[in-house]
C-alpha cells in the first residue's frame, strides 16, 4: 500500500482511508489546557533510632505553578536535585506515598483526577518495563488491542502500529524480542527507548508526559525523539516533558521552558524569554553557548559554593515572580481553573470522564493478557528446562537415598520421612518459584493495570490460569519418578492419588507464594517474609511433631497449613490398606501390627481423607483469594490520593 505518511501521523493519500478513519477516531480533537497551583512536596526523613528518633519535612516543591496549553511542548528543566522529577509525578499521580503533597491541578477548569489523566494522557517514564519475551511488533499490537478505542476494528488498530513503528524507525526491530537485560539478548537501548515512546503515542493522547525520554539516546536518536513530541504539539496536543541536559539542536525543538531551581519555578515561558529574563538579571548567555546547559549553570548549586549558590537561586525565583513573564504564567493558571459555560450552561471545553478507565471489556482485556502469559511462559525456554532438570535431579535424588524401602516395621519410618520430604520439596519449589516470577512481574502489571489497560481481576486469573499447567505436570513428574523407586504402597490407586495429593499440595503452595507476594513488593522483600512464614507452616505439619504435642498456642497454625492436610492424606493413602505387618507379633506392643496404627500413632485418623482433600482446596483457594484483595488494595483507583 503506498501512501504519503506524515510525522507521528496517518497515511492521507491512496488507499488512506482507513488510516484517516483511524485518525478521526482516535484523536477526537480534544485540546487540553493542564495548570497546576501552591503546589508543595514534602518528604517526611527519620533520623537517629530509639527515644532519639526524630522525624523531620523536607520541603522538596515550593509553591510551584505553571501551565502548559495545546499546541505547547514544555521542557521541565533544572540541576540534578531541582524537583524536575517530583514534579512531574506530581502532575501525573505517581508520587511515592511517603511524600505530603498540596496543591491544585486543572484541566481545561476542571480538577484533574487520576480517571481523568488516565483517560486523557499518557506518560512515558524513565524505567522501561517490558515482557522482554515479545517482539517489538507483538508488544505494540498487545498496547494497541487494550489502549485504543473499542469501537475501533482490528484491521485499524495493525495499521496505526505499522504507522508508528515506521515513524520510529522500528519497522528493522519489529520481529526481535524486546530482551532481558543480562539474560535474553534484545534490541538496543536507543531502540527500548523508542518502543516506551511508541506504546503511549499509539492512542493519540490530547496530554502526553515524558520522563527523560532522550537518556541514553545518541544525538540523531534524541533528536529524532524530541521531533516526533514536536509534531505531537503541533497536531494541538499538550506535550509536558523533563530533560536532561539537550544539545542545541533539541533544545531548539522545544518552545517552552519550565526551569526549575531548589523545588522553586525560576522562570516558565517562551525560550526565547527565557534568555530575555536572565539577561535582565544582569547573566546574558555566551554567544555560541548551549541555551539548555548555560540555564543549568546558572540554577546548579556548585559543590563549596553552596551557600552564594542558593541565594543566587532563591534571586532568580523572586525575580521571576515579579517578572511580566511571571505575572502572565499567575494570569494563564488562574484563567485556567475558571469553568467556562455557554448559555446553556454547558462548558464547550468539559472534559468528559467514562465510569471505566478501560478501552477494552473484561473478555478482550481477558483474552489479551492471557495469551500474552501463555506466551510469556512459553517462551522462557531456558527457566523451563532448568526447572525440568531441577525437578529430576532432585527427584532422582531422593529417590536413590530411599531406594527399595520395605513395608515393615524399620521401613515405617523411612517412608513416612520420604512421604514428608517429597511434600516438603513440592512446597518450597512451588512457592519460592511463585514469589520469584510474580514478584519481578508485578512492576509491570502496575504500571499497565494504571495505564487503564486492564483489570487487576483479569491480570491475576491469567496468570493462575498460565501456571496451572506447570503446577500439574512439575508434581506428576516428582511423584513419576520417586514412587516406585521407593518402594510406596505398589497399588496403581494409590499412586494416582498420591500425585493427586502432591499436585493439590503444589498448590497450596503456589497460593502461599501468591500471598507473600501480594503482601511484599519486591523479591527481596518476599523472601524476607516467606521463609520465616513457611517454617512454622513445615514444622506443625504432624513429621516434626504429631498433631497432639502441637503447643496450644500454636493449634491454630495446622489449621492453615497445607503440609498438615497433605501429610495426613499422604499417610492414609499409604497405610490405610495395610491389614497387618508380618514382621510384628501379635502380642507385642513394641510395633505396629495394621498401617491404621500407623496413622493413629501421628494423631491422624484414617477418615479424614476427603476432609483433607476438601481442605487442601480450601487453601488453594483461601490463600489466592486473600492474595488477590491484598493486590487488588494495592491497585484500588479509589485509593489513589488526590491532592487537597
Ligand atoms: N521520596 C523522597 N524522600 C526524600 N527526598 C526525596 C524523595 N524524592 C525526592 N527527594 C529529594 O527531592 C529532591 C528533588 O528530587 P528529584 O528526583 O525530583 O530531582 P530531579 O530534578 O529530577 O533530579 P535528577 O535530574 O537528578 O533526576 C532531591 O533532593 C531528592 O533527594
Amino acid at each position: 500500500m503506498s501512501g504519503v505518511y506524515d510525522n507521528l501521523g496517518f497515511q492521507r493519500e491512496q488507499n488512506g482511508e482507513v488510516s484517516i478513519q483511524v485518525e478521526k477516531k482516535l484523536s477526537g480533537g480534544e485540546q487540553l489546557t493542564y495548570s497546576w497551583e501552591k503546589v508543595n512536596v514534602f518528604a517526611v526523613t527519620a533520623t537517629g533510632c530509639g527515644k532519639k528518633k526524630k522525624t523531620q519535612e523536607t520541603h522538596i516543591l515550593k509553591d510551584v505553578a505553571g501551565i502548559c496549553r495545546p499546541g505547547e511542548l514544555l521542557a521541565i528543566m533544572g540541576a540534578s536535585g531541582a524537583g524536575k522529577t517530583t514534579l512531574l509525578n506530581v502532575l501525573t499521580f505517581r508520587s511515592d506515598d511517603a511524600l505530603r503533597i498540596t496543591g491544585s491541578l486543572y484541566v481545561n477548569g476542571q480538577r484533574v483526577t487520576p480517571d481523568l489523566l488516565t483517560s486523557r494522557s499518557a506518560y512515558v517514564q524513565q524505567e522501561d518495563l517490558f515482557i522482554g519475551t515479545f517482539t517489538v511488533r507483538e508488544q505494540l499490537l498487545f498496547q494497541a488491542h487494550l489502549r485504543m478505542d473499542r469501537h475501533l476494528s482490528h484491521e485499524m488498530r495493525v495499521k496505526r502500529v505499522e504507522e508508528v513503528m515506521q515513524e520510529l524507525s522500528l519497522t528493522k526491530c519489529a520481529k526481535t524480542l524486546i530482551g532481558v537485560p543480562g539474560r535474553l539478548k534484545g534490541i538496543s537501548g536507543g531502540e527500548t527507548k523508542r518502543l516506551a515512546f511508541a506504546c503511549e503515542v499509539l492512542t493519540n493522547p490530547a496530554l502526553m508526559f515524558l520522563d527523560e525520554p532522550t537518556s541514553g539516546l545518541d544525538s540523531f536518536m534524541a533528536q529524532n525523539i524530541v521531533q516526533a513530541m514536536r509534531n505531537l504539539a503541533s497536531k494541538n496536543k499538550t506535550v509536558i516533558s523533563t530533560i536532561h541536559q539537550p544539545s542545541s539542536e533539541v533544545f531548539a525543538l522545544f518552545d517552552r521552558v519550565l526551569l526549575m531551581g531548589e523545588g522553586r519555578v525560576a522562570f516558565l515561558g517562551s525560550t526565547s524569554d527565557a534568555l530575555q529574563f536572565f539577561s535582565g538579571l544582569g547573566r546574558s548567555c555566551p554567544k555560541n553557548y548551549n541555551p539548555a546547559d548555560f540555564f543549568i549553570s546558572e540554577l546548579a548549586i556548585e559543590a563549596g559554593n553552596e551557600a552564594e549558590c542558593r541565594t543566587r537561586v532563591d534571586s532568580t525565583c523572586n525575580a521571576f515572580l515579579s517578572s511580566t513573564s511571571g505575572q502572565q504564567v499567575a494570569y494563564a493558571v488562574a484563567e485556567n481553573k475558571k469553568s467556562f459555560s455557554d448559555a446553556n450552561g454547558v462548558s464547550p471545553n468539559h472534559v468528559h470522564v467514562n465510569k471505566s478507565p478501560y478501552k477494552a471489556g473484561w473478555w478482550e482485556q481477558f483474552e489479551a493478557v492471557l495469551r500474552r502469559s501463555v506466551l510469556a511462559n512459553a517462551r522462557e525456554p531456558m527457566v523451563l528446562r532448568v526447572k525440568a532438570f531441577q525437578t529430576i535431579l532432585i527427584a532422582l535424588l531422593v529417590g536413590v537415598i530411599f531406594l527399595n524401602q520395605e513395608t515393615n516395621q524399620d521401613g515405617i519410618t523411612n517412608l513416612n520421612g520420604a512421604l514428608f520430604l517429597l511434600l516438603t520439596q513440592m512446597s518450597f519449589s512451588n512457592s519460592m518459584g511463585v514469589v520469584n516470577t510474580f514478584c519481578s512481574e508485578l512492576p509491570i502489571f502496575l504500571r499497565e493495570h494504571f495505564n487503564g489497560m486492564y483489570r487487576t481481576s483479569v491480570y491475576f486469573l491469567c496468570k493462575n490460569l498460565a501456571e496451572l499447567p506447570l503446577a500439574l505436570i512439575q508434581p506428576a513428574v516428582f511423584t513419576a519418578i520417586t514412587y516406585y523407586m521407593i518402594g510406596l504402597s505398589t497399588d496403581a490407586k494409590n499412586f494416582f492419588v498420591c500425585m493427586a495429593i502432591l499436585m493439590l499440595v503444589a498448590n497450596a503452595a503456589i497460593s502461599f507464594g501468591y500471598l507473600v507476594s501480594c503482601l511484599a513488593r519486591t523479591v527481596p522483600m518476599a523472601m524476607v517474609i516467606a521463609a520465616p512464614l513457611l517454617i512454622p507452616l513445615m514444622l506443625f505439619g504432624g513429621f516434626f511433631l504429631s498433631a497432639d504435642s502441637v503447643p496450644v498456642y500454636f493449634v491454630w497454625v495446622r489449621y492453615i497449613s497445607w503440609f498438615n492436610y497433605g501429610n495426613e492424606a499422604l499417610m492414609i493413602n499409604q497405610w490405610a490398606d495395610v491389614e497387618k505387618f508380618s514382621d510384628c507379633e501379635e502380642n507385642s506392643t513394641l510395633c505396629y501390627h495394621t498401617g491404621t496404627e500407623v496413622i493413629e500413632s501421628l494423631g491422624y485418623s484414617k477418615d479424614n481423607m476427603g476432609l483433607d482433600v476438601g481442605l487442601l482446596f480450601a487453601l488453594i483457594f483461601g490463600y489466592r483469594i486473600i492474595g488477590y484483595l491484598l493486590l487488588l488494595l494495592k491497585t484500588n483507583r479509589k485509593t489513589v490520593k488526590q491532592y487537597e
